[in-house]
């Protein structure tokens, strides 16, 4: 989405150590064990990220801690170990045999060249850098991170393919594992390079230190999935980098265990530093204002803080939610890190935080607000404008916000400018919103534009969606998030055929969009001056289109349609300057006109808080080193100060500020749940192969999208009434209303993978789905049973 800015935004900041924040200087000699422990504590949020909490895990901290350590902070490694993956031929120490103190003192000899610096270096290379991604592209680099870690459960290497340059540009679809390579930092490579040589110096000495490998393994219980893994937004919240890191097996190797029968020269060393980092410690204590850390021992920091400044959110149209990550406020010394390598647990890890701002209103009082404010204000509704390619979306957009003066004239001039340059003189209007290099350069939208415009009664968000068929899933994702839509049509001959007929995108979207709810829609005839502004073309287009719309459930008495030209701005506002040839036959409203009237949604308010996140950006929105997240508010309302659960995972926020924009964050009391497997009512589209059992498909639901699979075909159901027709069934065909089973896919190991999803009839929004395969669309409906 490149118009980040979403009509009521809200912001939260979030404090904690990133990773991004490093930089070359950080890793010099003076920062060396602060770094290192920075990484170990980095590897450690990873991996209890990924693998869940203690009590759904049945893996300690200690454990992560340990094997994490062993496997020098490789996270794939330690998850792969932990969860049995590789075959234990090098087993973990047991604290008998070998203490961290001589632990820490080996990996000092063994890594001579910090080859810490490769892991980092990897969450560099993982970690998207942009800090404002359209939420497609942080959306596909998180499919590529999940795909990538099922691809380890599975013990197999992930292999990256490269793909067309449309299919790089659109989202990548999670039914091809297709990614780009990542580019690599300066810092990366620097890494790449130390580590080569370290491996090289340090393998006769690995050798050596295999054949001293004790034997030792943890039996694990089974890792019940109650609360489900953290989605990406989750992870990137909750730990240093936007996207679980994984690295490569290249860069894995083998640190064996090795028994100490005497302390080395390191050991006493670090033996008497631990004594002078005891005495520090306890003098420190209590100089300021401390929160300490959960766990009293070793290498714990794990402080993911939300901290709220202003205001508050209501459910509303589409929502924009800043989160703001702030640089972490602490201090890791070297006696910390002495004290974290020797395991002492007698004092607590001290890490001072701001002061967490309070929830200002009671919740009725800030319901009543809310209620007031509604009524005080102008309605705020969501508008997809849909369309099959080329029908003149983006143009008529342009147009329309530089006739109600939202562009100005030296922007406008400059677009003007810039696009006769290239040779696209007459996609001048539509580059108002098409922003990107690609876009332009191709003449199509790609992503979700988004725009706000207000008129007499109404203000509304305008989301310009593609109309390219490979855009396809960015089109839902604004699709989503609309209260109304905007259809545009092509009237010039043979154009609203070919968008038309099967393979165009007007009979698509429109079922796309009815099927998530939406049941107003405007129809704009455009370009009808090619056409000499004839009545019978109009009437041509309008009476084939109110044919299908009645079929596709939109109420006439919520369907209008007005004859435009969006190049030549006729008919979008005022009317007087309506050539003769439409004046001759036309003297109704004009698109600024139906408007004005469309009808708000309901919000509900009362219903628990529903934000499903839709992107997180880095650096934004309030602090240079922060975190925001965007996503809509579908229910509820909430408030600075307030503590928010991000689901799926265990993580806990506060709003820090508010500044009005697969995750959802809810109140703690009111948890959405977390389903891998539920049944749902679907409206198969106009297929081209039937649906059998096991199908795999793309589900789309709010902001997100995860592969799936079909898994039982329940019952037919008749298409009025949904009464059964037939249980069991072979096969879906094309038009039929059908009860299904989906399992949501992307298992870790044997954990299932779960995600937030209500039944249709407790929170409609969170209820829908879309789903996709091949790239076709292929049924949407509600969730039943979750
Ligand atoms: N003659 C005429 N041309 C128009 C009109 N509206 C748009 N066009 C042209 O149609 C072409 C496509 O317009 P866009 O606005 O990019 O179409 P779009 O629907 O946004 O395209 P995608 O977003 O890529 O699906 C451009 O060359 C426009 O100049 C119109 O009212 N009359």
């Amino acid at each position: 989405m490149r118009h980040l800015h979403i009509a009521h935004s809200e912001a939260l900041d979030v404090s904690y150590p990133c990773v991004d924040e490093l930089d070359d200087d950080a890793l010099s000699d003076g920062g060396e064990e602060d770094f290192r422990l920075e990484q170990f504590d980095m590897a450690f949020a990873q991996a209890r990220s990924i693998l869940g909490s203690e009590e759904n895990s049945g893996i300690s901290d200690k454990q992560i801690k340990d094997t994490v350590w062993e496997f020098y902070f490789d996270v794939e490694k330690s998850i792969d170990w932990l969860l049995g993956g590789i075959e234990h031929e090098t087993s973990l120490p047991s604290q008998q045999t070998l203490s961290a103190l001589q632990r820490l003192s080996l990996t000092q000899r063994i890594q001579p060249n910090k080859p810490s610096l490769v892991s980092l270096a990897k969450v560099s290379q993982e970690a998207p850098s942009s800090t404002s991604k359209p939420i497609k592209s942080i959306a596909s680099s998180q499919t590529v991170s999940t795909s990538k870690l099922s691809l380890l459960a599975q013990g197999k290497e992930s292999k990256l393919l490269s793909s067309s340059s449309l299919q790089r540009l659109a989202k990548p679809s999670i039914m091809n594992t297709k990614t780009t390579s990542p580019v690599q930092s300066k810092l990366a490579l620097k890494a790449m390079r130390v580590k080569e040589t370290s491996i090289t110096k340090s393998a006769s000495l690995d050798d050596k230190l295999q054949a001293l490998t004790t034997q030792e393994s943890y039996s694990l219980p089974p890792t019940p999935d109650v609360l489900g893994l953290p989605s990406p937004f989750a992870l990137t919240l909750s730990s240093s980098t936007l996207s679980p890191v994984v690295m490569p097996r290249a860069f894995s190797f083998p640190v064996s265990t090795f028994a100490f029968e005497t302390p080395s020269p390191d050991d006493l060393v670090l033996q008497a530093r631990q004594k002078t980092a005891l005495t520090a410690l306890k003098q420190q204590k209590g100089a300021n204002k401390v929160i300490p850390t959960p766990k009293k021992s070793t290498l714990n920091a794990s402080p993911q803080i939300l901290k709220a400044t202003t205001s508050k959110a209501t459910s509303s149209a589409s929502t924009t939610i800043n989160v703001t990550k702030t640089a972490p406020s602490v201090t890791i010394s070297q006696e910390e890190l002495d004290l974290a390598a020797l395991n002492i647990s007698a004092e607590p890890k001290l890490v001072t935080v701001d002061e967490l701002p309070k929830a200002s209103f009671a919740r009725e009082a800030l319901l009543q607000l809310a209620r007031l404010e509604i009524q005080e204000q102008k309605p705020r509704i969501n508008l997809v404008v849909i369309g099959h390619v080329d029908a003149g979306k983006s143009t008529l957009m342009g147009r329309l916000l530089y006739d109600l003066g939202k562009i100005d004239e030296k922007t406008r001039l400059n677009t003007v400018r810039a696009s006769e340059k290239s040779g696209k003189g007459s996609f001048s209007w539509a580059w108002e919103l098409d922003g990107t290099v690609e876009e332009r350069q191709r003449g199509i939208t790609m992503d979700i534009a988004l725009q706000d415009l207000s008129t007499t009664h109404r203000n509304i968000t305008i989301l310009d969606a593609p109309g390219h068929r490979d855009f396809i899933p960015n089109m839902i994702s604004g699709a989503f998030q609309a209260d109304c839509a905007l259809l545009v049509v092509d009237s010039s001959t043979g154009e609203f055929e070919a968008g038309f007929d099967k393979g165009g995108q007007t009979k698509e979207h429109l079922l796309l969009v009815r099927s998530l709810g939406v049941s107003q829609v405007i129809v704009a005839v455009n370009k009808l001056d090619l056409v000499d502004w004839k009545v019978d073309r109009y009437e041509k287009i309008v009476s084939d289109l109110r044919g299908f719309l009645t079929q596709a459930g939109f109420p006439s008495s919520r369907t209008n349609f007005v004859p435009v030209s969006a190049i030549g701005g006729t008919n979008l506002i005022a009317t007087s300057n309506n050539p003769l040839s439409l004046r001759d036959w036309y003297n109704g409203p004009s698109l600024i006109d139906l408007l004005d009237q469309l009808e708000t949604p309901p919000r509900s308010l009362e219903l628990p808080l529903r934000i499903p996140i839709s992107n997180v950006f880095k650096g934004q929105m309030g602090s240079a080193s922060g975190l925001a997240v965007t996503g809509r508010v579908c229910s509820g309302i909430v408030q600075v100060g307030e503590r928010l659960r991000i689901l799926p995972g265990n993580e806990t926020t506060t709003v820090r500020s508010i500044e009005q924009e697969g995750s959802v964050l809810c109140l703690p009391s009111e948890l959405v749940p977390l389903a891998s497997k539920f049944s749902a009512q679907v409206i198969i589209f106009d297929i081209s192969l039937p649906i059998t059992p096991g199908a795999p498909v793309e589900m789309f639901y709010h902001s997100r999208d995860v592969p799936a699979t079909i898994t039982r075909l329940l019952a037919t159901l008749d298409r009025g009434s949904s009464t059964i027709v037939k249980n069991n069934p072979r096969v879906l065909l094309k038009h039929t209303s059908a009860k299904v089973e989906i399992a949501i896919r992307n298992t870790l190991g044997s954990s299932g993978f779960s995600i937030p999803v209500e039944p249709f009839r407790v929170n409609k929004e969170l209820g829908r789905l879309v789903l996709r395969r091949g790239g076709e669309t292929i049924a949407a409906g509600m969730i039943l049973l979750a």
